[in-house]
């Protein structure tokens, strides 16, 4: 349900995921004679990150992990909070080309999505002993208030509003809390962006038949600070410089809609700030670290929790520019490379990550 803080309800259930990439890291720092940072990677393991269903062929791995996490709690007796990324929207990442997803608006996408979030409310529907998280759509509505130039944002805009209103409306159980994605301070955070944004979450709420939401996800798959010492020199002029305070802009707009104001914050990637040529860039940020821990100690009543919603090892988009989903923005100076497509495991990635973990492993 969506009345409470969803991980106050138990323990982040950490899962163990790419256990055999963390440890081939691990050998790999250990090799190195680094012995330091393989007694970090290692701790990875059992820090909770979420599982991204950006394709149909993922929707297995849904009672894969509930599976464990029914495990766990059998064996700990503490209820496991489980948090899955749905991403599946057809002309997904319609203003980037390295997150595009399996289905188009031009060739049904919007039933083929439809099918998914079906399977993923089934596969929910069989798991009612776990508290289960669904981070809905990243990316998504961000795009459609700003990128309506672009012929694939503007020929989705429906499709995006009506793929994600049937999403929370067929979501809905009593162990199940939604959180819509809102981009983050970068993006939606301009005074320009700010509005639009909170009227455009209002109505694709207002299409969901009575279906409801926790609040909305922050920052995910980006590296924003959550509250700036000082601001970072690429969010010169902005007003919101950090999510805390995107967040607290946002929220008074969100109240007046009467849509739920709670929030949490994707801190897995914004350990390190000032690593950016500009705040547009967003792809396999070279200097980023792992950041706070998944905690629902965030010092603000609004905010549920911090989460690893990114999974740090893996990728934002490949720097073959002669690849498939080729993305400028992954053949930048600020961008590592050489690097895998999106959603696949990265490892120099991740051995930064861990290095410049901030707090440290
Ligand atoms: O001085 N001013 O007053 C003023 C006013 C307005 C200004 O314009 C704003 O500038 C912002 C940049 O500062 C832009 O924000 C960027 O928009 C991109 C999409 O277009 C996002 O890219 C996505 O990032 C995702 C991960 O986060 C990827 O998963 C995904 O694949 C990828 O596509 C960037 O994060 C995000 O930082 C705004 O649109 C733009 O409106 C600027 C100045
Ligand atoms: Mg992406």
């Amino acid at each position: 349900g969506n009345g409470s803080n969803p991980y106050a309800a138990g323990a982040f259930y950490a899962g163990k995921f790419y256990a055999s990439e963390v440890a081939t890291s691990v050998q790999a720092f250990t090799a190195a004679g680094d012995t330091v940072n393989a007694a970090k990677a290692a701790k990875v393991e059992n820090i909770s990150t979420a599982v991204w269903l950006d394709s149909v062929a993922k929707i297995p791995s849904i009672a894969t992990t509930l599976d464990d996490a029914v495990a766990v709690q059998k064996a700990t007796g503490v209820t496991q909070v489980v948090t899955f990324v749905v991403y599946d929207l057809p002309n997904r990442d319609c203003a980037a080309a390295a997150s595009n997803g399996e289905f188009s608006v031009a060739d049904d996408g919007l039933t083929k999505y439809k099918g998914y979030v079906d399977s993923v409310a089934a596969a929910f529907a069989a798991y009612p002993t776990v508290r289960i998280v669904a981070v809905v759509e990243p990316d998504s509505l961000g795009n459609l208030v700003t990128n309506s130039g672009i012929a694939k944002c503007s020929e989705a805009a429906d499709d995006y509003k009506q793929g994600i209103a049937y999403a929370i409306q067929k979501l809905q159980f009593n162990n199940v809390a939604l959180y819509l994605d809102a981009a983050h301070a970068g993006w939606l955070g301009w005074p320009n962006n700010l509005q639009p944004a909170a009227t455009l979450f209002a109505q694709v709420l207002g299409m969901a038949n009575g279906g409801t939401i926790r609040g909305f996800a922050t920052n995910v798959a980006n590296y924003n600070a959550f509250k700036a010492t000082t601001p970072d020199p690429v969010t010169q002029g902005s007003s919101t410089p950090d999510e805390a305070s995107y967040i607290a802009a946002l929220t008074p707009l969100l109240q007046k809609l009467n849509v739920p104001a709670n929030f949490i914050v994707d801190t897995g990637r914004n350990g390190v700030q000032n690593i950016r040529a500009a705040w547009g860039d967003w792809c396999n940020v070279v200097g980023a670290g792992f950041g706070v821990r998944p905690t629902t100690n965030t010092g603000v009543a609004n905010v549920d929790a911090f989460m690893w919603v990114k999974p740090g090892g893996e990728g934002d988009g490949t720097s073959n520019s002669t690849a498939p989903r080729y993305d400028f923005h992954c053949g930048q100076s600020d961008a590592l490379q050489p690097a895998p497509q999106a959603g696949t495991w990265f490892n120099a990635y991740f051995q930064m990550l861990v290095k410049n973990a901030n707090p440290s492993l």
